[in-house]
């Protein structure tokens, strides 16, 4: 689903032309739609039809205040790995009994803190954070919810910057020492154990690794509840990918049939923490051309988002397509589309084909609402951008683009 679109050849958000947003608050500014974020949830909330389960939205994907909002008014619940994230959801209203807590690092204040606020889960990811977390649950007086995340050691076949499930990867307790583990958190006084985690990785654009680490996890959540052992919940992390350029990832449906068919008899209530999927293609960012530049091997286009505003180029050679916000007639040239960050990673795409762009055009970079502004910083003391909500006609800006560290902007005033 998009809700980024050409009306009479001028690039819309909604009903909202792209160019009127740029102008209005400058560039450069993340755009979301709140019909393609609604849209998005509840498609993935229906393919799970009357199976009960629950999505807890991942947080660390945008964890924009209105965003967060939105998916709190819809009921959603949430995927916390920090207690920043947790202030967010609590800020955005929303349901900590319905809100889980993932991260290899979790400190005993943020585990304190998240149980005094009635978590629903922690998702526990070694030995040692089970007693930190055991100790935490006694100073309380109470046995903290938790699920050990276990590593299935599955090959996501995603990039391998974002791929979690690999015996290699720091993520989680190795499948093997589960069971055990489980048998020692029993004789704990300050945990109680209520379910199971897994999470292999990111941008998964196939279903057989999905299958192969959800069969190890459901037969090990059948054993432990053969052992008696209360559990309730099988969480199954996020991860299901969306479209960039030209890749197919699983539809909602198509996801949701997967999981179901390997779960199935284990009467689990099923977690899901989906990120990408939800938020991924209903932002874009939007920047504006500042010059070209004809250097002897190569034509550049520089433009005012840099590798501050959206790292997953620079990070992991991600692509994002660019539409020109007015469309363009003309031949296609081979350019390079740079931002003006001092780093040679700060390239926004490579020997993209563009119709050399006017200076002081304009152009979306698509599927920015995931890893975008949650991954942006200030380096090069460059303000992070400003954010936009679209609903239909309507639009307003949702984060302005000053912060306190803003200091070029108190310069000029
Ligand atoms: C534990 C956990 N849950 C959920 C997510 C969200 O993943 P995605 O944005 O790919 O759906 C991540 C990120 O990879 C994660 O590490
Ligand atoms: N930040 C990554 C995904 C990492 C997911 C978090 N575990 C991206 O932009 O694709």
């Amino acid at each position: 689903m998009t809700s980024f679109q050409y009306k009479k050849g001028a690039l819309h958000a909604e009903s909202v032309p792209l160019g009127a947003i740029a102008e209005a608050v400058g560039t450069p500014t993340y755009v979301y739609s709140q019909a393609a974020l609604t849209g998005h949830f509840q498609v993935l909330d229906k393919a799970f039809g009357e199976s009960p389960h629950l999505i807890c939205y991942s947080v660390k994907a945008n964890s924009t205040l209105a965003v967060l909002g939105l998916f709190a008014g819809m009921g959603s619940g949430f995927d916390i790995v920090s207690g920043g994230e947790l202030a967010r959801v609590r800020q955005a209203r929303g349901d900590m009994g319905k809100t889980v807590f993932a991260g290899v690092g979790k400190t005993q204040e943020e585990m304190a803190r998240a149980l005094a606020a009635g978590i629903l889960l922690f998702n526990v990811e070694s030995a040692e954070e089970l007693e930190a977390l055991d100790a935490v649950g006694r100073q309380a007086g109470r046995r903290a919810p938790f699920g050990l995340r276990v590593n299935p050691d599955v090959d996501a076949r995603t990039h391998r910057y974002i791929s979690t499930g690999l015996k290699t990867s720091k993520f989680g307790v190795p499948f093997e020492e589960a069971v055990a583990l489980y048998a020692r958190a029993r004789k704990m006084k300050g945990v109680r154990a209520l379910g199971v985690d897994c999470h292999i990785g990111s941008q998964l654009t196939r279903t057989a690794p999905v299958k192969a680490a959800l069969s190890k996890v459901a037969g090990l959540y059948a054993e432990l509840k053969a052992q008696g052992h209360p559990l309730e919940y099988l969480d199954i992390g996020g991860g299901l990918g969306i479209t960039y350029a030209d890749e197919t990832p699983p539809s909602p449906q198509e996801y949701a049939r997967t999981v179901l068919e390997v779960v199935k008899g284990t009467g689990a209530r099923l977690i899901l923490e989906p990120g990408r999927s939800l938020v991924g293609n209903a932002g874009v960012l939007l920047t504006r051309v500042l010059y070209r530049k004809q250097a002897p091997a190569k034509t550049f286009v520089v433009v005012d988002a840099g590798m501050n505003d959206l790292i997953r180029p620079a990070l992991y050679e991600a692509h994002h397509a660019l539409l020109p916000v007015v469309k363009q007639r003309g031949k296609a040239v081979e350019v390079d589309v740079v931002g003006p960050v001092c780093e040679s990673t700060d390239v926004l795409a490579r020997a993209r084909p563009l119709v050399l762009p006017r200076q002081g055009a304009l152009f979306a970079v698509m599927s920015a609402g995931a890893y975008g502004m949650s991954m942006a910083s200030t380096y090069n003391s460059r303000p992070r951008p400003a954010e936009v909500l679209v609903e239909g006609t309507a639009w307003r800006v949702v984060r302005e683009r000053e912060r306190d560290e803003d200091l070029w902007r108190r310069e000029r005033a």
